[in-house]
């Protein structure tokens, strides 16, 4: 996906300012930056979900800027916000049903074992209302739901908010194993900034709607920039 000279915002309110980002195919990218400096808007903002004022958005050479969400979900793009990412009155299983619809039977069932597979913690509760998920369970419940919807292009809000160390790093595996094992392109988004740069290919850093760097991960992790963020000091 190529974001050009993007500029966007919710109503009359600019957000991001003049954004550019290449993310690559079949790695993972990770936008790390304060609170509030838009990095979630720039999920949303690629997934249809802001107004965008001006840029473009181009994805397998198709220029994507103003489709809805569903269509971009049609196309193999996921977005997985932080909260409200599975049906909490339905089952797990019901949940990946749903997920793959569109589906016939053979298909499903066939995504569903492939989800499974990445996600076997989640076999053994299959008749487990969402709802009633841990935190953990529950993201990895949206992830194998991407999974079943074969998407290609992975957009995750914070997947490890209010996740034990543990988990947390559970989760981080389960995002390189999908990149690694089935060559998905992943955007992050991630307080849990060093943990995620350390599994990322490439590395964002937004600074109050702009991007303040981009580069291979390894490199904003060593960047005084990102030093000064991890201090706590970078102006919001
Ligand atoms: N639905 C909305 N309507 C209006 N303004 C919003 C909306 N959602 C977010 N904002 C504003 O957009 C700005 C950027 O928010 P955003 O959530 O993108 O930041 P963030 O970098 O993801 O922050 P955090 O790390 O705290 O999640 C904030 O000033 C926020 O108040």
């Amino acid at each position: 996906m190529i974001v050009k000279n993007l500029n966007a915002g919710y109503g009359k309110l600019q957000i991001l300012f003049d954004v550019n980002a290449e993310i690559e195919k079949g790695k993972i990218t990770t936008v790390v930056g304060p609170n509030g400096s838009g990095k979630s808007t720039f999920l949303k903002t690629l997934f249809g979900l802001t107004t965008i004022y001006s840029g473009e958005i181009i994805y397998n050479d198709v220029n994507i800027t103003h489709l809805p969400p569903y269509k971009k979900a049609r196309m193999g793009i996921a977005y997985l916000p932080q909260t409200n990412n599975v049906f909490q009155n339905l089952t797990v299983e019901e949940n990946l049903k749903i997920a793959g619809y569109v589906l016939d039977k053979e298909k499903l069932k066939e995504r569903i074992d492939l989800a499974l597979e990445i996600f076997p913690e989640i076999k053994g509760i299959l008749k487990r209302k969402a709802g009633s998920l841990s935190g953990g369970q529950r993201q990895f419940l949206a992830m194998a739901m991407a999974l079943v919807r074969d998407a290609e292009v992975l957009m995750l809000d914070e997947p490890t908010a209010q996740l034990s160390p543990k988990l947390a790093d559970l989760i981080f595996n389960k995002i390189t194993e999908m990149r690694d094992e089935l060559k998905l392109t992943i955007l992050l988004v991630e307080q849990n900034a060093k943990k995620a740069l350390e599994i990322s290919d490439y590395g964002y850093m937004f600074v109050s709607g702009k991007v303040a760097f981009k580069g291979k991960a390894e490199d904003l992790l060593n960047h005084e920039k990102f030093k000064e963020y991890s201090l706590g000091v970078t102006a919001i």
